[in-house]
């Protein structure tokens, strides 16, 4: 576990451009976005405008074409153990059982064999997996799945948590416990989290600060704060400042969104949405 001062991301003025002349997309623009320790922040924002490409960025994959991404004052220049990563694909080693799963990463980093195989079942039993430490992945549940991966991107003990849309794939019910079983792990790890969701309920439930995007290249259009307390319930979905957030992100993920459809729809395209398209591209007229 970590001490309360690491784990501070700071993603200053990055700008992202792929590919060159007539193939060039500028993907991200000036985003300049951080993480505190012990933090829990959710990227929101229309598809393609960028989430995923900052995400790699400060976990180690890509690089920027303009700015920086520090961890604790240092440039990320690739990968570290000390940035768990979660996708929304399980990326599981089907060919190892679960508990090699979740010591993959402490042998790569040298822990001795009675080592890892503490740690990992320690881990298990907190995600409540220990159960099924010898089974193969393909013999469990796409939730149960999603938590050994939790799991194992814990278990090197990273002061950072990046989530790229960990929970898209499961269904309303698992995607709920997972959300509480998340919630769950970070209070007892205390480490900053990233995190990325299309799921707006997802982002207000778990986050203490959101970020939302704009269209395509992707600049910072909106930072809100959560004022919930702490720890999240379920009924809390149900109070009006939940409910007024979520609608507030939900109207500026739209107007991003239809933003983002502008250039490729017509009048006809967008008729009877509640829109016009217009000389700058589809406006809402709701
Ligand atoms: N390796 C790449 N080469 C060229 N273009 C890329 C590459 N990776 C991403 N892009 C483009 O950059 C833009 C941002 O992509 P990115 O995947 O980061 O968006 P996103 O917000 O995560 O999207 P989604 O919500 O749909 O997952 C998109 O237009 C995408 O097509």
């Amino acid at each position: 576990m970590n001490g309360a001062s690491k784990g501070f991301v700071e993603c200053r003025n990055i700008g992202v451009v792929f590919g060159s002349g007539d193939a060039q997309t500028e993907a991200v623009k000036d985003v300049s976005i951080t993480v505190q320790p012990n933090e829990f922040v959710s990227l929101i924002g229309p598809s393609g405008c960028g989430k995923s490409t900052l995400l790699s960025i400060v976990a180690g994959f890509a690089h920027p074409t303009r700015g920086v991404a520090t961890l604790d004052g240092v440039e990320i220049r690739k990968p570290g153990a000390e940035r768990g990563v979660v996708f929304q694909q399980y990326s599981l080693f089907p060919w190892l059982t679960v508990r090699k799963n979740v010591e993959f990463g402490l042998r790569m980093a040298g822990v001795p064999s009675s080592k890892r195989i503490s740690s990992a079942r320690t881990l298990l039993g907190l995600a409540g997996l220990l159960a099924f430490e010898n089974h193969y992945p393909d013999q469990l549940s796409g939730g149960m799945k999603q938590r050994i991966g939790i799991v194992r991107a814990l278990a090197t003990s990273p002061q950072v948590l990046l989530m790229d849309e960990p929970f898209g794939a499961l269904d309303t019910q698992t995607r709920a416990v997972m959300q509480e079983i998340l919630t769950n792990m970070w209070q007892q790890f205390r480490i900053s989290v990233l995190f990325i969701t299309h799921d707006i309920e997802e982002s207000v439930f778990l986050s203490d600060r959101i970020y939302v995007m704009t269209s395509r290249p992707g600049r910072i259009k909106a930072e809100i704060q959560v004022p919930l307390p702490r720890p999240r319930t379920a009924a809390m979905t149900d109070t009006k400042e939940f409910t007024d957030l979520v609608h507030q992100l939900k109207s500026l993920i739209r107007e991003e969104s239809l933003a983002a459809m502008g250039s490729e729809l017509g009048p006809e395209g967008v008729a009877g949405f509640g829109m016009e398209v217009g000389p700058g591209g589809v406006n809402n007229i709701l």
